[in-house]
């Protein structure tokens, strides 16, 4: 039995030409583009390709975009005032801080500096709680999370009552979030971590498994229940000398080949999760824009 590879690459265009459709039938309502605003301290080179492709994805979706790059030196007092200022522009309706952020800085510090409106990664707490209590027709969702949970959506639909959900990974943009939303789609759920006994058993547990430790291949095939849906939010970038000296390729937190005899379908890495996170950061943009104008929320689902 080989499993059905959720294509995030094929889905993440549904939710752009979404998001492109939305965002053109804003302007002319709203007299203006939605705007998003991508902030990079730094000089880290992942970080920079990212900050890149949110940008020009921004730019194709008829956003005005703006990319502030500030260097690695930038003190928080300076990173504060440049956050007040886009919290002030009412032509930006969305602020992206990409993380990590150089240590001399307190990134909780400046994720609450962001207008809750304008969270559109959905770091600030109003956000967090807004979605950890519910109510979801306010909260901006982060962007992996809600990626994660489409891809999961196009296997099994909107309903996953009766289904044990397994997030393996409890951070606060990966893990908590995802917990939050597959409990409201009525999954029973569970968070495992690197301090959960007998891990392998809690996985073989999972209808609906998602790996967000940020260890390489650390879940193997013989750790998937036969037929859970497998959605891996791992990127690692491991050395792969096959490929030639210095070389290196893109892994997830899942053993791919091996769970994909397991499982009834699993995401690949790359062309899975992280394609998503990027078509939600332009979806949540377009959200932002709506809710700041007072138009209804549109709809990026299935
Ligand atoms: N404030 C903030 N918000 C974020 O959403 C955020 C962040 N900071 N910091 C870093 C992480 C990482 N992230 C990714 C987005 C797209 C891909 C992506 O498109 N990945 C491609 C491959 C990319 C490649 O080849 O390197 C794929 O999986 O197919 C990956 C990772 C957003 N992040
Ligand atoms: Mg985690």
């Amino acid at each position: 039995m080989a499993a059905e590879i959720i294509d995030g690459k094929a889905i993440a265009q549904t939710v752009l030409a979404k998001a492109r459709a939305a965002a053109s039938a804003f302007t002319p309502r709203a007299g203006r583009p939605p705007g998003l605003a991508v902030v990079l301290v730094g000089e880290d080179p992942a970080s920079q390709v990212y900050v890149r492709n949110k940008s020009r994805e921004a730019e194709a979706a008829g956003f005005r975009s703006e990319q502030h790059n500030l260097p690695v030196t930038t003190t928080e007092a300076e990173l504060l005032a440049l956050v007040a200022r886009l919290n002030a522009d009412p032509g930006i309706d969305g602020i992206l801080v990409q993380l990590p952020l150089p240590r001399t800085i307190d990134t909780d510090r400046v994720l609450m500096a962001v207008d809750p409106a304008k969270d559109v990664d959905g770091f600030h707490p109003v956000n967090v709680g807004l979605l950890g209590s519910g109510a979801t027709a306010r909260a901006l969702v982060p962007c992996t999370p809600a990626g994660s949970l489409i891809l999961i959506e196009s296997v099994l639909g909107p309903s996953l009552a009766g289904k044990q959900a397994v997030v393996v990974g409890r951070s606060n943009i990966v893990g908590k979030p995802i917990a939050q939303l597959l409990l409201q789609r009525d999954a029973t759920v569970t968070i495992a971590h690197s301090k959960t006994a007998d891990l392998a058993a809690v996985c073989r547990r999972a209808d609906v498994l998602v790996a967000a430790v940020g260890r390489p291949e650390m879940i193997r095939g013989d750790w998937i229940r036969p037929g859970a849906v497998v959605v891996d939010v791992g990127i690692n970038r491991i050395p792969a000398p096959e490929r030639g000296e210095g070389r290196t390729r893109l892994v997830g937190d899942v053993a791919t080949r091996e769970a994909a005899e397991i499982a009834r379908a699993i995401t690949p890495v790359p062309g899975g999760v992280g394609p998503m996170t990027i078509a939600l950061l332009m979806a949540n943009t377009v959200t932002a824009a709506h809710l700041r104008e007072g138009l209804p929320r549109p709809v990026f689902g299935a």
